[in-house]
């Protein structure tokens, strides 16, 4: 029945103050308050419905985000919403759309890339969206490979310009969002030829469309790409193709030939290519930038998916029923708990490791302001193993939650069909996560021999487990005098242990901090643990190895995750519910918050357009012939 909370009785026994965990997972009163209002706001408009997307035609559900993002702007404007409740709204709005590369690059790569001057010139444009922008880094031929990238971009002295140029099929700009059909602008990374001599690849601000009519530029050949995984999903973004036939180009992002560059080099009036003293890695700053954002999108998805899952997890009754009484939750089932509970961890895990990976990046930039490129490496290594743990994770993780929800997880209607489609490329952009973690494996060699004198640190018990674990395995790979191609697969383990490390490490941090509210410490204490010893479970063969634990301290490993998992139990739903979702937000049927799922599911189904008739569309056609035919065949 509408307005009865079916999951009462399980909010019931929540052992801690949600209303202070819904705080923490926030990151502090402020946020919440903004969270909170913004995903009202959303919801309560509907202006910005989401439901119907699964029926849309490519081209109508194109049409339909690009209505959202124009009315999403309006309401920014209108509303005169600060930055940062702008940036929840589009989160909220919860549609991948030119927007993103707008915001989450093209504006980040000009200020952190760019000069004074080109900042003053773009980015005014830019906020204002009197341009839109995308980030076009990615060829047909090349994406992890960036020095392989193959558009040129040469500088003549005679007119001050650079020409940009794509020489050939493989060097066609592939994949940028926005590209398709709405930037104007593009931020290209090409390489740079001045005087006939190449510099490497740098990054160039080019005019693609006119701001009249929207018509491709002179020697700009640029479309989509075609449809993507999954119906709706990514596919109301315009991922796109784009040419250059020797287009003359004055806005350089890494240059300015009036104007001496602060960071990466620079070009004279004369031509003279000059690179200033500050480490090249620079051009890959949007890359670290977008990384670490990658991080708190995962804690995002993985939250949204487990929200679902829990709740359905307590709605769904299946067996177990004495003497004609109500079937067992299927929450109740260890193997349900053993399967659901450690992503319920992970996802507050990810959470407070995005949190401190923000401060990462804030003291590095603080650092570069001032020319010290100390921590760069290591901003590097953790924005690329973090990012790729944590995508990997949550993608698997969306998709064991559908398991989790059974023959239901599989309907639209459940939001997780989606949720994975419009997740699982988080694994592939911003870095191949396979690839990213050869960077981790290669900083790990570097750095491996100061391993040990961080054991000795005073740590907690639990991270000097994971840090021997860290050290052996490197230490077993670096023994074997092999290349490090040859050890690759072995090496990426170890980067893969020395990320899981981080979080361990980072989660028992936070809970070092003050955290207020009844019974929030405990449960994220639990949390912490319960993520601890789900990966010490998973990987026990590697902590065996390192001799720090004994096969009977697996065991007894093993014997707390249960009880572990018996105390979050009944705190479960309040756990998701301090995610403080909305049911717009979640587009779930299954994850709705008052749990009244069959009779929502059962009504949702008559609104599919196949419903709209009785007999369907191609009955008379070829079912009633069927059915009709002579059958002459003896045999049938
Ligand atoms: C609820 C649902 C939510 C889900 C979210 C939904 C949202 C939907 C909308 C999403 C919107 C936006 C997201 C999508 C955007 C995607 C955009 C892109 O994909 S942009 C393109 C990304 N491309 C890449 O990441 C390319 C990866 N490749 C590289 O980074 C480099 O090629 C390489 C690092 C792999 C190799 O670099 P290279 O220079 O060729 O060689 P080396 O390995 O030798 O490196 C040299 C040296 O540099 C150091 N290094 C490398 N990278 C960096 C860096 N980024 N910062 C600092 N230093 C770096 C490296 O360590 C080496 O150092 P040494 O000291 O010499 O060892
Ligand atoms: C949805 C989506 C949106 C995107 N948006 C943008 C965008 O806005 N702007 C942009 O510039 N790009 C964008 N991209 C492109 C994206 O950044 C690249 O696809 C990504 O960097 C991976 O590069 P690749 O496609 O060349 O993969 P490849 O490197 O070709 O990967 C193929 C396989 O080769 C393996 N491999 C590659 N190199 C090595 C190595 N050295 N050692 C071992 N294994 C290796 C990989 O692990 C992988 O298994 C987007 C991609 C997607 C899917």
């Amino acid at each position: 029945m509408e307005g009865v909370d079916h999951l009462a009785h399980e909010r019931n026994k929540s052992e801690f103050d949600v209303d202070a965990m819904k705080i923490v997972w926030a990151g502090s009163p402020h946020a919440f308050d903004v969270s909170d209002r913004i995903s009202k706001l959303v919801a309560s408009d509907p202006g910005f419905r989401k439901d119907n997307r699964s029926t849309l035609s490519r081209k109508e559900l194109f049409k339909n985000t690009l209505r959202k993002a124009a009315y999403a702007w309006k309401t920014i404007v209108d509303l005169r919403l600060s930055e940062e409740e702008a940036a929840k709204l589009r989160f909220y709005v919860d549609e991948p759309a030119f927007t993103d590369l707008h915001w989450g690059m093209f504006i980040p790569a000009i200020k952190g890339q760019g000069t004074e001057e080109q900042q003053q010139k773009w980015l005014p444009l830019a906020y204002k969206m009197q341009i839109i922008g995308c980030y076009a880094q990615t060829e047909l031929g090349h994406g992890s490979n960036v020095q392989g990238l193959e558009t040129t971009a040469t500088f003549d002295s005679q007119t001050d310009e650079f020409i940009i140029h794509s020489p050939t099929l493989t060097s066609s700009k592939w994949w940028p969002g926005g590209l398709g059909k709405v930037a104007t602008h593009a931020i290209a990374y090409a390489r740079l030829i001045v005087g006939g001599r190449e510099h490497g690849v740098h990054g160039f601000i080019v005019q693609l469309r006119s701001l009249e009519d929207h018509s491709p530029l002179l020697g700009i050949t640029v479309g989509d790409i075609g449809m993507k995984f999954g119906n709706g999903a990514y596919n109301t973004m315009d991922n796109g193709v784009l040419q250059f036939d020797h287009v003359l180009d004055v806005y350089s992002i890494a240059f300015a030939s009036i104007a001496v560059m602060l960071w990466v080099s620079q070009v004279t009036c004369e031509g003279k290519y000059k690179q200033s003293d500050v480490p090249r890695q620079l051009v890959y700053g949007t890359m670290v930038y977008v990384r670490q954002t990658i991080v708190a999108d995962a804690s995002c998805a993985l939250s949204r998916a487990v929200c679902i899952a829990t709740r359905y997890s307590a709605v769904r009754r299946q067996f177990g029923s004495q003497n004609g009484g109500p079937e067992t939750q299927v929450i109740d089932y260890k193997t349900q708990q053993s399967r659901l509970f450690p992503l319920l961890a992970s996802a507050y895990a990810f959470r407070f490791i995005g949190e401190w990976l923000k401060w990462l990046y804030a003291d590095v930039t603080q650092r570069l302001q001032a020319n010290d490129f100390s921590t760069l490496p290591e901003a590097h290594a953790c924005t690329a193993g973090l990012k790729s743990l944590t995508t990997t994770a949550t993608a698997d993780g969306i998709e064991e939650c559908r398991k989790l929800c059974g023959g239901h997880g599989y309907l639209c209607s459940s939001g997780l069909p989606e949720l994975f489609a419009v997740y699982v490329p988080a694994c592939t952009y911003e870095g191949d996560n396979t690839v990213l973690l050869l960077q981790v494996a290669r900083f790990l060699m570097k750095t491996v021999s100061q391993l040990g004198s961080r054991l000795s640190s005073k740590k907690p018990v639990g991270t000097i487990a994971y840090m021997t674990r860290v050290e052996h395995l490197m230490q077993c790979r670096c023994g074997v005098q092999r290349g490090f191609a040859e050890l690759s697969a072995d090496l990426v383990e170890a980067a893969v242990a020395h990320c899981q490390l981080i979080v361990v490490s980072k989660f028992i941090e936070k809970l070092q901090q003050e955290i207020p509210g009844k019974g929030v410490k405990q449960q994220l204490e639990v949390l912490c643990n319960i993520y601890a010893l789900f990966l010490l479970h998973k990987h026990q063969g590697d902590f065996l190895s390192t001799g720090c634990i004994t096969p009977k301290h697996a065991a007894l490993a093993n014997d707390e995750l249960r009880s572990l998992y018996s105390q979050v139990r009944p705190n479960a739903i309040a756990l998701v519910d301090a995610f403080n979702y909305t049911d717009h937000y979640l587009g779930s049927i299954l994850g709705c918050y008052d749990g009244n799922v069959y009779p929502k599911l059962y009504e949702a189904a008559w609104k599919d357009p196949l419903n709209e008739s009785v007999v369907p569309d191609g009955y008379h056609l070829y079912i009633r012939p069927l059915l009709k035919q002579e059958i002459r065949t003896a045999r049938l």
